[in-house]
């Protein structure tokens, strides 16, 4: 079973009231990169390949000036169709005895974009990570919110302590 937003905003730092939604809360971005060199994936271990973090008040991640930010003065990353991976703004922290998942806003969904995930674990605790997918070049504010987290209720063996234990907090 799905626990509702109340539930899961007691798993998420910071929150606001605007990121409460019914079934989850929603989570801002932090930060975008874009891969500049090739990752491994091995059969016993792996290694995530460099990547450039893009400036939210330039262009696109090619332009050579920065523009100054968006038409109000705010941040803005203007991303081209490609593959991003953005680190979300808050902390979530998996209680035992369940799994988290990430949707996308579906405005940015509606936008021609989505937001893929893997498995949160129980016991994982950090600022996490997901694959952006940009199939329309889009607007997106520095902070603003993407992505919905929720959390399920689920059995597991042991918890997570893997290398991103604790990432980015
Ligand atoms: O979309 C996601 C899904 C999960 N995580 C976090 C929570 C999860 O517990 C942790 C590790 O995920 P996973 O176990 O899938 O990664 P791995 O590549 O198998 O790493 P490890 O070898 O540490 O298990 O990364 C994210 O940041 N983004």
């Amino acid at each position: 079973m799905y626990r509702s937003g109340a539930f899961v905003a007691e798993h998420v730092d910071p929150t606001t009231d605007a990121q409460r939604q019914p079934n989850g809360v929603d989570l801002t971005v932090e930060a975008v990169f874009e891969p500049n060199e090739p990752g491994r994936i091995g059969r016993d271990g792996k290694r995530i390949g460099d990547r450039d973090a893009l400036d939210p008040a330039a262009d696109g991640p090619d332009a050579a000036e920065v523009a100054g930010g968006g038409d109000d003065g705010t941040a803005v990353y203007r991303l081209p169709p490609g593959g991003y991976v953005v680190r979300y703004g808050e902390t979530v922290a998996i209680p035992e005895g369940h799994v988290g998942f990430i949707y996308p806003r579906s405005s940015l969904l509606r936008n021609a974009c989505m937001l893929e995930t893997a498995v949160w674990d129980a016991g994982y605790e950090g600022k996490g990570e997901g694959l952006l997918e940009v199939y329309h070049d889009v607007e997106i504010e520095a902070g603003a919110r993407i992505a919905q987290f929720v959390l399920a209720e689920a059995d597991h063996e042991g918890t997570y302590d893997g290398s991103y234990q604790g990432e980015n907090v």
